[in-house]
């Protein structure tokens, strides 16, 4: 029993306001497991050579170890049981995976075995059956997905094209905290801005025209990652926690926010269709994936194009973590403003040509995605089928989990592994490197197609910010409280609120 009030512990930190009736659900849980104790725990493996794991209770497995964060109790774990471990959470089995080394096997060597996506219940309905790319399963579909997201968007040259898209973005940014500035008040959340402004320069490259309003896609998308990342009981307890999500009532708001996100994407679709009918606007990624020889039907559309924002947020929350390390590390601050400044010169605002100037700046979001990848364990992988890593037995059916949050912060590759020392990227370190201990879009297959895309808005926005302003923290705060909160993405709990002053030199 105290276990499973450390498990209320836990479940309640995942989704407030979810588990108004956690304890009524608790007892359900309770009395579900027993019945189904011996039905899961009586198959035998015995035979099998299984990874190690640590002890485990009956019914939960080891779901009572976890504090809110995944990343960090696994990281916790692995020290102790090594880095390919095998854990039970509920009824599901998980691997997770600490080391360089494994990470590669799974991503790279065995990437075929591990290149599925597991089965959540949150995927399933606003992914509408996992019709987007991120959750696809393997297979025609998924590779279909992604070479368009490829063609239409993300690909090198598109990414080029968008390249006015983003400079005026940041410039009306800029603009808007301009006006903040007069007003001689602390900006409540900077963040809200990024997030509103990353959407709507990835809705603008996404869709030429649209009337519909970005900021509400960015308050959408903020959500839709919130209600991702909850907790669901039938992710863990497959056989019957879906009777349990139903009576906490996280089954509705999921369905509630799917719909809010339909109605969104089918006014920009009926909007996109009645235009492009009249005019010769240039095609865009939504003319692409409405192409009829693709056959993909509305719902398909609607779960890519969630996709696509959900790569919005990433970007946004990595930009947040950016602007806090600066802010805490005032010689890195100044370092990187120096530099922007000086490349920029007497020029009113900074063009993207600058950046290619600007080693430092890099160097800054390599090292914030080291310590805050957004996805802390990637998205996860799953193994359909059974598969041999290091010589363990891995089950089918198994989620595996790439611990890259541990491998970027594991002190016997990293010196002072925990500080954020943009230096150590000096030397040109690829933003996948080959021996895997810094992969912070994942690699192989499944790994992300939006690195072009998300890096070219995380430096023009950021450099923008750094170049026109200078920032302090209201009062007598001397640091920002870098807490982590975890949703679908890993973001930083509290709010950026920040004083800035325009840069007059
Ligand atoms: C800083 C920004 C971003 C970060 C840190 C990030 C990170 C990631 C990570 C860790 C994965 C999982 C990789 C794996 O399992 O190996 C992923 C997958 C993905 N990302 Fe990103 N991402 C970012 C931006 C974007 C953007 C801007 C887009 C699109 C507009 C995007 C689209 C995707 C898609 C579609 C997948 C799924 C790929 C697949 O399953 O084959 N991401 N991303």
């Amino acid at each position: 029993m105290v276990e499973l009030l450390y498990a209320q512990q836990w479940l309640k930190g995942q989704g407030e306001g979810l588990f108004n009736n956690l304890t009524l659900s608790l007892l359900f849980l309770f009395f579900f497991s027993v019945l189904f104790w011996r039905k899961f725990n009586g198959v035998s493996s015995t035979k099998l050579n299984l990874p190690p794991s640590p002890p485990k209770l009956p019914l939960i497995g080891h779901l009572h170890k976890f504090h809110p964060f995944f990343h960090r109790t696994c990281r916790d774990l692995s020290n102790k049981y090594g880095s390919i471990m095998l854990l039970q959470l509920g009824q599901a089995p998980f691997l997770v995976v600490s080391s360089p080394d494994t990470a590669k096997k799974v991503m790279m060597t065995q990437d075929t075995e591990f290149a599925d996506r597991p089965p959540t219940s949150a995927a399933k309905v606003m992914m509408r059956g996992y019709t987007n790319v991120s959750f696809a399963p393997y297979g025609d579909y998924w590779r279909q997905g992604k070479k368009l997201f490829g063609d239409g968007l993300l690909n090198p040259q598109r990414v080029q094209s968008f390249r006015h898209v983003r400079e005026e973005e940041a410039a009306l940014m800029m603009e808007k905290i301009f006006r903040y500035c007069s007003l001689q008040t602390p900006i409540e959340d900077l963040s809200d801005l990024f997030r509103a402004f990353i959407s709507k320069t990835s809705l603008r490259c996404v869709v030429t025209y649209t009337s519909q309003d970005s900021h509400k896609l960015a308050d959408m998308y903020h959500d839709v990652m919130t209600i991702m990342g909850t907790f669901s009981f039938e992710d863990y307890f497959p056989s019957f926690g879906y009777w349990i999500d139903v009576l906490t009532g996280f089954r509705w708001k999921l369905k509630s926010k799917c719909q809010e996100n339909d109605i969104y994407w089918e006014q920009v679709i009926d909007e996109h269709i009645s235009r492009s009918t009249h005019n010769g606007d240039k095609k865009d990624l939504l003319d692409l994936l409405l192409q009829k020889e693709y056959n993909l039907t509305r719902a398909n559309i609607k779960a890519m194009l969630t996709d696509l924002f959900l790569g919005a947020d990433d970007a946004a929350t990595t930009l947040k973590w950016a602007f806090a390390e600066l802010i805490n590390s005032p010689n890195a601050m100044k370092k990187v403003q120096e530099e922007v400044r000086r490349v920029v010169g007497i020029k009113s605002k900074v063009h993207e040509e600058d950046i290619h100037q600007m080693e430092y700046l890099k160097c800054v979001l390599k090292e914030t995605l080291r310590l805050h990848p957004a996805g802390p364990t990637l998205v996860p992988r799953y193994n359909s089928k059974g598969a041999i890593v290091n010589g363990y037995d891995i089950p089918p059916n198994t989620t595996v989990l790439v611990n890259v949050w541990a491998i970027m912060r594991d002190p016997k590759v990293w010196e002072n592994a925990e500080e954020f020392i943009p230096e150590r990227f000096t030397n040109n370190m690829d933003i996948k490197s080959p021996d895997h201990t810094f992969v912070p879009f994942g690699t192989g297959k499944r790994s992300c197609p939006g690195i072009s895309f998300g890096l070219a808005v995380l430096e023009i926005f950021l450099a923008n910010l750094l170049f026109h302003f200078d920032w302090k923290l209201p009062g007598d705060l001397k640091e920002l409280d870098m807490t982590e909160w975890q949703g679908f993405a890993l973001q930083m709990k509290a709010p950026l609120r920040i004083i800035p002053t325009p840069h007059s030199d």
